[in-house]
């Protein structure tokens, strides 16, 4: 799928108003298949932005989240996202890229974004999470040394599990105190960040964004694995649950909102640091017992408690003050709470539904589980 570079001319696509290749702007994505950087290219393309996404290899395809959008690249006319594959632990596929590409606004998304695991492979997730941000700010920085192109921004995709044990609410003021190897590594891409704005004036920002989920969450996050099982749970392919600590409490929003924030913050005429969130905090246990009861079941009924799930250290609480970004943004969030259960569940009753054709097709193990 990955492709390389081409930035021809386009016509009018979907509706979209398309610009001239003097006025259009390009956008770099580094996480482009995750969650965050399907919604972000949505976005992006439907303002009319060309799409470069930076793809790591691996033996299974992993663009489930961006077929949708994908168009060959033969088809220069329509193809306006582009793949290529680098790595944030390959410096030097990071700089080429960045200078193949020249793009406006560059967004790095990607990382080994679960927690519990960053426990288990804590070299793995400073080399990417923290080491490769700054590779790709040093990439960025070398760019902009050798080509004069001081106008290219920069967003870091930074984390409230920066915050850690620090008592809510969570403002852009509030010291970090992370709680996990990734937690830590994260607060040191957020303070490169900041040094390479400082250091040499490149406009690079900070989202601390609060938990986001979707549809398209991994399926080894709370809420998905939560709404995974409900939908399984309903249509009768599964009937236990197993979780770890259900007193955990989130701010918890959709994933669709928070990209908009990020594209909101490259914006501006000055750049800055920004929390985004609802403000709203929910147990584990809450979330368990809106999308359990939203189909009518008791979440009491199939949820076992396994200390497998339990982490050496826990973020108890987390709950954002984003009063800075709705000021100077005009963001907030249009998905509540509720709202956010109910969509992931539809999703995924929906989604059980077509595995119960496959099970009883003997296409698929009823026993198997997301
Ligand atoms: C903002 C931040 O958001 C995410 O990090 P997270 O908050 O750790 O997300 P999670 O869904 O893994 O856990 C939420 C809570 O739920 C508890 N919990 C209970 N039982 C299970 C359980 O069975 N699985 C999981 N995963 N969690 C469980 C768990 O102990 C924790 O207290 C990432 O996107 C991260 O990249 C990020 O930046």
């Amino acid at each position: 799928m990955a492709s390389g570079t081409d930035r021809s001319q386009s016509t009018t696509t979907n509706g979209v108003e398309e610009l001239s290749i003097s006025k259009r702007k390009v956008a770099l994505i580094t996480g482009i298949t995750g969650q965050d950087g399907s919604y972000l290219t949505e976005l992006l393309l439907d303002k009319g932005y060309e799409v470069h996404g930076l793809i790591r290899r691996s033996s299974n395809f992993n663009t489930q989240r961006i077929n949708h959008i994908y168009i060959d690249p033969h088809n220069v006319h329509k193809a306006r996202m582009k793949l290529h594959y680098a790595d944030l632990t390959d410096a030097s596929s990071l700089r080429r890229w960045i200078d193949t590409i020249s793009p406006d606004e560059i967004y790095n998304l990607a990382a080994q974004s679960h927690v519990a695991v960053s426990f288990e492979i804590p070299d793995y997730t400073a080399d990417v999470v923290a080491t490769g941000s700054l590779r790709l700010l040093e990439a960025l920085r070398s760019h902009i040394t050798t080509s004069g192109r001081t106008h290219v921004k920069y967003y870091q995709a930074g984390s409230s599990e920066m915050f850690g044990s620090t008592p809510p609410p969570q403002s852009e003021d509030t010291p970090f105190h992370p709680r996990s190897p990734y937690a830590a590594s994260k607060c040191a891409a957020h303070w490169y960040t900041v040094n390479y704005r400082e250091a040499y004036g490149i406009f690079a920002c900070n989202g601390i964004l609060f938990n986001h989920e979707s549809p398209r969450r991994g399926e080894n996050f709370v809420t998905r694995k939560i709404t995974r099982a409900v939908g399984r749970i309903k249509i009768g392919l599964q009937s236990k649950l197993f979780l770890g600590n259900l007193q955990a409490s989130r701010d918890w929003g959709f994933a669709g909102d928070y990209v908009e924030a990020m594209w909101l913050m490259l914006q501006q005429d000055k750049p800055d640091d920004y929390v985004v969130a609802t403000e709203e905090s929910h147990t584990v246990e809450e979330f368990l017992e809106k999308a359990f009861g939203y189909v009518g079941l008791n979440w009491k009924d199939h949820v076992e408690i396994d200390k497998r799930y339990f982490r050496p250290t826990e973020v108890d609480n987390l709950k954002g003050d984003s009063s800075k970004a709705r000021k100077a943004l005009g963001w907030k969030p249009k998905v509540g709470f509720e709202q956010l259960v109910k969509m992931m569940v539809d999703e995924d009753v929906e989604l059980a539904k077509r595995e119960k054709v496959l099970v009883d097709a003997g296409f698929m193990d009823a026993q198997q589980q997301p």
